[in-house]
């Protein structure tokens, strides 16, 4: 025992020394970028345009490294791996050489960092000792050996062996609300799905609690590095089911070195809309559906009409006829252009505004060509013709239109012949109301049919921004020649793209947050069994390239029955060449409370399930009170925060209920559900209902009623159920059926 001790407090010295020069070697490359960026400033805020904005270029270039480096200060270095050659790497956050180029730390997601996360005792390859180091701040606390090949390792470093398992000791952890990176102890089924290549759509089932999230994030962090010139140009999407989700995960990317991902969820995909509520179950389920799409088809068509009759229209005093032959050919003509309504409005209207100066000069007995502008002006201003034109051809915005569509049965029933009464029904409401989430396809396939509804000053300054570019592009690459920037640290599109934020300087994802049409490297959906048809081909429609990865879990869909595959959910998406992978392993949920939720929902949806094994279980982490909710409640919580110690408690409520809830705890716990940072992730106490803690987990939960939940759909008892990583209380006047085995 002492030996051993004083072999691992030896070891340790010896990984206090390696660590703290590669820390060393961080300062030094901090210090070195600090100064470039000074001497860069520094630099005269004179000379040409270009001059600026290259200088500014190289600014934004040098800021973005420092952030880099000061965002992998803690746990900088986390693994060795001894191989049999002798070699000795060591494996942490970002890759790291000194002044000759010598790799002192390697990335995580180099290839050769792989055998850290895939190396096995059956399977060791050249591994012979994998080792985990813990660090608190830049101090050595413990290690961790895996000797995966004994016989070459020698007989004396089996005693080296030390302390509780990292995973472990990670998994026990309180939290404190805000989720943190698992590199130091991604697992092999895990390391397997984040370094998948990126094309195609790879969806992995998971239960809960198996590190879908983390694994995704993982992802697409690892295809950052991996593929950089690809994805750093377009840049990564990630779609999370809730902003408080976003909150949740926001520390994780950065944390990992990488900023280019535009994190969002379905309410606030599109440009300009907001949406925050869901509809409910039926009404989403019709909003969902691919018929959607032919309604959407049918309405914009539905602008394009030929009159009944020919128009009689009144210029300046002086009569024309409009005729329909006329309308319906120019009509035909720019719908041949194949581009976007609002786009192909002026291919229609140009040529009849040209046909009716020519009469109009006729009729008034003037020189067409002499007096062109002047007689086209009076044409296109005559109200009579706007009239006439915009009737055969509205110009509108996805949201006039949907808005209109919705507010009327009769042009529901003309254009939605795919949907019974009781659908049209579910799809009518009235002006004015709020666009929900499931709104958001709909709009964003409109905006898609009608394209940009641009006047002819806008028209023009976008074909001036677009030319600007280009120009931009090609100055970049100049530069980047002359400055002798390449080697992949900064490519010619990077450096224009920084040139052409004149104004506020604008980070990649920022630009593509805010371009509808933006088409991302990859995308990253989380939750994604919640995806409706109609949100599928939102995202399709943002990845032409088809790089996606979507994580999610069937058994956890908010709806009465959970679906039965992947491709019978995803639409047109299914249709298309998918991987499927799978994780079953659950690192949050105790095994005790795991097999619980798995037997409640078996009992109110019996299915085949990929069977979920729990990591760990824990004692005494399932408890129910049995009584009215709102007489012991305040008393339950009391007594479980007490017990807790640090850590958060998660009160989960039937939708309905959790108004009820919140005012009743707020007297007696009103401090504990504040907190100075305002957010309320951060808070001790919260209550919410089963959609608002998908993806999200707590210390403790209590569960209010939890057969009310269940009724109402057995994937949100599931969800609310597998919450905890400690401990799971139910209040309750009866207990879901298959609680108890
Ligand atoms: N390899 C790992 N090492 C350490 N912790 C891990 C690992 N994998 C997952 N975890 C932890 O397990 C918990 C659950 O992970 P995560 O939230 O990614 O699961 P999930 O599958 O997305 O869950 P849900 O289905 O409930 O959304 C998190 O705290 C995560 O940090």
């Amino acid at each position: 025992m002492q030996t051993n001790s004083r072999r691992a407090m030896r070891e340790i010295e010896v990984e206090q020394r390696a660590v703290s020069r590669i820390y060393a070697r961080l300062d030094a490359l901090r210090a070195h970028y600090r100064h470039q960026l000074a001497k860069v400033r520094r630099q005269e805020a004179t000379g040409s345009a270009q001059a600026r904005a290259e200088r500014d270029a190289f600014a934004t270039h040098y800021e973005d490294t420092l952030a880099r480096l000061d965002n992998v200060e803690n746990r900088l270095v986390f693994g060795r791996l001894d191989l049999a050659d002798d070699t000795r790497l060591y494996v942490g956050r970002m890759g790291i050489s000194d002044e000759d180029r010598k790799p002192l730390l390697i990335d995580w997601r180099a290839p050769n960092a792989r055998p850290f996360y895939q190396a096995t005792a059956a399977h060791p390859g050249e591994v012979v000792r994998r080792r985990h180091i813990t660090t608190r701040e830049r101090t050595v606390v413990d290690l961790e050996d895996d000797l995966l090949n004994v016989a070459a390792a020698g007989p004396e470093l089996a005693e080296t062996l030390t302390g509780e398992g990292a995973l472990l000791a990670s998994l026990s952890q309180a939290r404190d609300g805000r989720m943190t990176d698992i590199v130091a102890t991604i697992q092999a089924e895990q390391d397997a799905i984040i370094r998948d290549q990126p094309d195609g759509i790879l969806v992995v089932q998971g239960g809960p609690g198996t590190g879908k999230t983390a694994v995704a994030l993982h992802r697409a962090a690892y295809l950052l590095y991996a593929h950089r010139e690809r994805m750093e140009k377009r840049g990564v999407l990630l779609v999370g089911p809730s902003s408080i989700f976003l909150d949740y995960i926001d520390q994780v990317l950065p944390s990992l070195g990488e900023t280019n991902v535009v994190a969002t969820t379905m309410g606030s995909l599109l440009p300009g809309v907001r949406a925050t509520e869901h509809d409910e179950l039926d009404v989403a389920d019709v909003k969902g559906s691919l018929f959607m799409s032919r309604l959407a088809e049918r309405a914009v068509r539905g602008l394009q009409r030929v009159p009944e009759e020919d128009r009689v229209l009144t210029i300046e005093g002086t009569r024309l006829t409009l005729t329909r032959a006329q309308i319906a050919e120019a009509m035909e003509r720019a719908r041949r252009t194949g581009a976007p309504h609002n786009v192909a409005r002026v291919s229609f209207v140009l040529p009849l505004l040209k046909q009716l100066t020519s009469a109009y000069a006729k009729a008034r007995g003037m020189d067409e060509k002499e007096d062109y502008a002047f007689l086209y002006e009076d044409v296109r201003q005559a109200r009579d013709v706007r009239v006439a034109l915009n009737l055969a051809w509205m110009p509108t915005t996805p949201q006039g239109l949907l808005e209109k569509l919705y507010a009327n049965r009769d042009v529901l029933a003309e254009y939605g012949e795919e949907f019974d009464e009781r659908e049209r029904e579910l799809l009518y409401r009235g002006a004015g109301s709020e666009w929900t989430i499931e709104d958001i396809p709909m709009l964003d396939e409109l905006a898609e049919l009608l394209g940009e509804h641009e006047g002819a000053a806008a028209r023009q300054e976008r074909i001036a921004a677009e030319r600007q570019a280009r120009a931009d592009v090609e100055f970049a690459a100049e530069a980047i020649e002359g400055q002798n920037l390449g080697g992949g640290i900064v490519s010619a599109e990077q450096l224009a793209a920084r040139f052409a934020d004149r104004g506020p300087r604008r980070t990649l994802a920022e630009r593509a947050r805010a371009d509808r049409t933006w088409a991302y490297g990859h995308i990253v959906v989380d939750e994604a069994q919640e995806l409706s048809p109609m949100a599928w081909r939102s995202l399709l429609r943002r990845c032409p390239q088809r790089s996606i990865t979507a994580v999610g879990d069937l058994a956890q869909r908010s709806t009465a029955a959970p679906a039965s595959s992947w491709r019978a959910i995803m639409g047109k998406a299914g249709r298309e060449q998918v991987r499927q992978a799978a994780l079953t392993v659950s690192y949050r949920t105790p095994a005790t409370i795991l097999d619980t939720a798995m037997r409640v929902l078996q009992a109110y949806a019996p299915g085949d399930y990929i069977p979920v094994t729990a990591a760990r279980d824990a004692e005494n982490s399932l408890a129910d009170t049995p009584g009215p909710w709102r007489g012991i409640l305040a008393e339950v919580v009391a007594a479980e925060l007490r017990h807790m110690g640090p850590g958060r408690l998660a009160v989960i409520t039937p939708h309905g209920l959790r108004e009820e809830a919140f005012e009743l705890l707020a007297p007696q716990l009103g401090g504990a559900m504040t907190n100075p940072s305002g957010s309320l992730l951060r808070s001790p106490l919260v209550v919410m209902d089963p959609t608002e803690v998908k993806g999200l987990e707590f210390d403790v939960v209590v569960l209010v009623e939890p057969s009310l939940i269940a009724d109402d759909a057995a994937g949100d008892i599931y969800v609310a159920m597998t919450r905890p990583t400690r401990r799971l209380h139910a209040v309750h006047t009866g207990l879901p059926a298959g609680w108890y085995a």
